[in-house]
């Protein structure tokens, strides 16, 4: 008998396994962080054999623990990391390089030329992303032109291209695939018909010989090799992890917004069965493909969300651990009129500014380290309300509330601030590990573990509900001040 569904929760700093019970309740979790290469500036790499093997440990060990033998597990689903480039042997499934991560500048100026050549519109109609470094396309371009030997052995179809999912659904498996939602943010993939689009593949220099089988995001891929787990388990489920925590949140209808508060902020509202596009400069994406039907999503996201925290206790050293920033923030009244902008590594959606950094303006000799906290802690949410505007200016349908999850969701000052902002309830789930369960459901729904998105559903749950206090002119007046301050934090590297 069948009792549980193991997600893989593949992340950029660790590898995480949970096992789901037929409640969606967590039954067990085993977690390993992994090594962050940084080999020049702007550089970040992991090695796909750490992804793997972490991987692999976490997901034996959560059985262990768990006392589960592999054959009471329906299936396994996998959430990742997205974008993160891998490229590898075919016959020997040795990686030929390392993995280029997804926070990776170094194809920064190769997009710049592409811009120079006016070739951005094209891209985003055909892929609804930003030209930008973050997506998988200059990065596998990048190797093919610096790995010796590579791009002739791609041609004659001896490597093998794929994110983060295809690696360790080739491990676990030996079949190369994808899902669409992973596939939707390479820049090679046509969000509009669903396949690999032969003009940006010409475009960047790809060999279509290395392109992954794009599968559903629920569907049976194969059985993992019987000797990984000493039983074989069926790979069911794949999603990219924001896309995952989405599914993850219930957000099944037009207009559903979740927001993960993790290291960045990244949301995604429900945007129907056809892509958006955007005029705001949010990302356009498929959120899974579940019998047939493909729903898309929005997306913006930031870069510095609970990092800005992590800062105030790394860089500034004014709180020892993540969780002091409430009581810290908290020792103030009020922001005392300063404002932080943590442009540190640019600003993400809406703005793509890579030549913002950061800024704190409005100090005055009464300005406090609680200030600083408390405007740490606005930051983010300041951040994640333009992220919603954008979204109601993009979809025009009514938002009514946001469901949060993420580290720094766990912050209720925070929270209510967001509430405040954003003039609707933010909720917080119960159970808070959304990315992974999202998996889970992807992978259970294709073994009939569940069996429809209205059961899974129904298991979602509020752990608490942060109601908006502010009043609108209040709302809109601290809207304007942080679009003052941010006006001063754009281009500041450029001009230097
Ligand atoms: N109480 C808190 N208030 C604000 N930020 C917090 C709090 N607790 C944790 N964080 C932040 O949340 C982030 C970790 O969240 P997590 O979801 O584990 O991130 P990730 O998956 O990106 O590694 C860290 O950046 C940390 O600083
Ligand atoms: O690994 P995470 O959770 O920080 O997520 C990374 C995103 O998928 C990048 O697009």
């Amino acid at each position: 008998m069948t009792r549980y569904v193991l997600a893989l929760d593949q992340g950029t700093t660790s590898s995480r396994a949970i096992l789901f019970d037929l409640q969606g309740q967590p039954a067990g979790m085993a977690q390993e962080e992994y090594p962050q290469h940084f080999p020049q500036p702007g550089w970040v790499e992991h090695d796909p054999l750490d992804i793997w093997s972490s991987q692999l440990r976490v997901a034996r060990q959560v059985l262990k623990d768990a006392h589960v033998d592999a054959s009471q597990v329906a299936a396994i689903g996998i959430a990742n990391q997205r974008e993160t480039t891998v490229l590898w042997d075919r016959a020997t499934g040795v990686p030929v390089a390392p993995a280029i991560v997804w926070q990776d500048r170094r194809t920064a100026e190769a997009c710049d030329a592409l811009r120079a050549a006016g070739k951005a519109p094209r891209i985003q109609a055909n892929t609804g992303l930003e030209l930008d470094a973050y997506f998988s396309a200059t990065k596998l371009a990048w190797l093919l032109e610096h790995v010796p030997g590579a791009r002739a052995r791609a041609e004659k179809g001896e490597l093998c291209f794929g994110t983060v999912d295809s690696w360790l659904a080739f491990k676990l498996t030996g079949r190369h695939v994808t899902d669409v939602s992973n596939a939707s943010r390479t820049m090679l993939f046509n969000i509009h018909l669903l396949r690999w689009d032969g003009e940006l593949l010409d475009l960047f220099g790809i060999p279509d010989t290395v392109l992954p089988e794009v599968v559903a995001s629920s569907e049976e891929v194969g059985l993992t090799h019987a000797h990984l787990f000493g039983h074989p388990i069926p790979l069911t489920g794949i999603a990219g992890d924001q896309q995952a925590a989405t599914f993850g949140q219930a957000c099944h209808r037009q207009g559903m917004v979740k927001n993960t508060y993790g290291t960045g902020c990244f949301m995604l509202m429900h945007a129907g069965a056809q892509p958006v596009a955007s005029t705001n400069r949010l990302l356009s994406t498929v959120g899974w493909k579940i019998n047939g039907r493909t729903d898309y999503l929005l997306e913006g996201s930031v870069f510095m969300g609970g990092a800005t925290v992590q800062w105030l206790r790394d860089g500034l050293g004014i709180i020892q651990q993540s969780a002091d920033v409430e009581a810290l923030a908290l020792s103030v009244p009020d922001n005392g009129g300063v404002y932080m902008v943590p442009a540190f590594a640019g600003l993400g959606a809406p703005h793509w500014d890579p030549y913002a950094r950061g800024t704190l303006v409005g100090m005055t000799r009464g300005t406090t380290k609680g200030h600083i906290a408390r405007a740490a802690v606005e930051a983010i949410a300041y951040q994640s309300a333009e992220l919603l505007d954008a979204m109601r200016r993009d979809a025009a349908c009514p938002v009514t509330e946001m469901r949060a999850d993420g580290g720094a969701a766990r912050n209720d000052t925070l929270m209510q601030f967001q509430a405040d902002l954003l003039g609707v309830p933010v909720v917080r789930p119960r159970v808070t590990e959304t990315t992974a369960l999202g998996a889970a459901y992807l992978a259970g729904l294709a073994v009939g573990f569940w069996r429809s998105r209205e059961e899974i559903a129904a298991q979602w749950q509020a752990e608490r509900r942060f109601e908006p206090r502010m009043a609108d002119d209040e709302r809109a007046e601290r809207m304007a001040r942080w679009a003052r301050a941010v006006e001063r934090s754009t281009g500041w590297a450029a001009h230097a």
